[in-house]
């Protein structure tokens, strides 16, 4: 099994090295490695932040485990050649449109939330977020208006294909779950959501045992804080999911715990935390590795068929917290090494 590593800039180098020691703790047969250059460091390097070659390497791959990217360095560049193309060109060039962020508390991390203790405890959600189209695929660029004044413009759409799939996604996940599904838009605005909202109800025709709601984003935000226990899965598009998923990392208790899987049609995964490079705290050693951790683990699950080993990862982070296990972000002192430590400590 071929795992492809991209550790990318700022931050995710610190955190890919923590999430690697634990795979390599975990001693799985048959597991190899090749490391890639994306994002500011492979522009930096080679002129562009998806090279061919990390292109390669991902095609080739059972699973990518994707650190970050994003480089203040890089933000001025023409909008093909910064970093976060290399996310975007992955997701696109394998066709990996599902996903999956999941937030559920960890009861010792309940007082880091920044919701009360009582409203915190009660998340256990997972955001499916479409990622092939949206505004962040469609017609965009700068134009002049008739009068002469400059114009951005990012084209949202979607098509009934789309939306069907990440659909049967969302209400899969419900299903194995708790069997609610809220899709989340904004069809009291949009018609690419209206759309979305009439696909989704034509889906749900095939899933009669999950109970389908409908929330705009707005109040969807409003209600992650307010009651977000009230949610099981939430399915929406790839703008809101990605607001939205960042929030509700605060309503657990630190970005920096966040993980993702995201899919394609065969289940091939790239597994990235939500957050960024964090280039305020990068080379400090403050970033807290848990979210790449965890990603590593949801790789084991969802990409590789190992869910007894991805057990032991979910497990060994649980006892890591419960053991006092605390990085800045999460009111502590430990740095990136330490919280690895930490959890290679806890490994059973
Ligand atoms: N998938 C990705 O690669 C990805 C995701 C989000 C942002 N970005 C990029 O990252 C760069 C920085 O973006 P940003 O600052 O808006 O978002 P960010 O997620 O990098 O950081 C937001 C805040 O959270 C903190 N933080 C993030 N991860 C943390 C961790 N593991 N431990 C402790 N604290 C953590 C940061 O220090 C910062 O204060 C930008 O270039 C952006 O485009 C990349
Ligand atoms: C870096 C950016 C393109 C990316 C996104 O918006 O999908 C990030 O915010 C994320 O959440 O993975
Ligand atoms: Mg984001």
């Amino acid at each position: 099994m071929l795992i492809a590593l991209f550790p990318g800039d700022g931050i995710g180098p610190e955190i890919i090295a923590q999430a690697r020691r634990v795979l390599d703790a975990l001693a799985i047969e048959g597991l190899t490695y090749e490391e890639g250059l994306v994002g500011g460091a492979a522009y930096k390097a080679v002129g562009h932040p998806l090279p061919p070659e990390t292109l390669d390497i991902a095609r080739r791959a059972d699973a990518i485990l994707f650190g970050a990217v994003g480089d203040p360095d890089c933000d001025s560049l023409e909008r093909h050649l910064r970093p976060e193309q290399a996310i975007l060109g992955l997701r696109k060039a394998l066709g990996l449109f599902s996903n999956l962020r999941p937030a559920k508390v960890f009861p010792e991390l309940a007082d880091a939330s920044a919701l009360k203790k009582e409203v915190a405890s009660a998340i256990d959600l997972l955001i499916v977020r479409e990622t092939n189209g949206d505004v962040y695929f469609g017609e965009k660029g700068m134009r002049k208006t008739p009068d002469g004044l400059r114009e951005g413009y990012d084209i949202m759409s979607y098509n009934e294909e789309q939306v069907r799939k990440i659909a049967h996604q969302g209400f899969q996940a419900a299903r194995a779950r708790r069997g609610k599904l809220c899709s989340v838009d904004k069809a009291n605005v949009l018609e690419t959501s209206q759309l979305w909202r009439d696909v989704v109800i034509e889906v749900s025709a095939e899933y009669p045992d999950v109970a389908l709601s409908h929330m705009y984003v707005d109040n969807a935000a409003m209600q992650l804080v307010r009651d977000p226990g009230q949610f099981d899965v939430i399915v929406t598009g790839n703008m809101f999911g990605d607001i939205l998923s960042d929030q509700a990392s605060m309503c657990v208790g630190s970005i920096g715990m966040l993980a993702s899987a995201t899919l394609n049609d065969s289940n091939q995964g790239l597994y990235e935390p939500i957050h960024g490079s964090a280039p305020d705290i990068a080379g400090q050693g403050k970033a807290n590795p848990l979210a790449t951790v965890l990603s590593a683990g949801m790789m084991l699950r969802y990409s590789l068929g190992l869910p007894e080993q991805a057990d032991r990862i979910e497990a060994a982070v649980a006892k890591a917290l419960a053991n006092g296990a605390r990085s800045p972000d999460l009111g502590g002192t430990m740095n990136t090494v330490e919280m690895g430590d930490a959890v290679l400590a806890a490994l059973n």
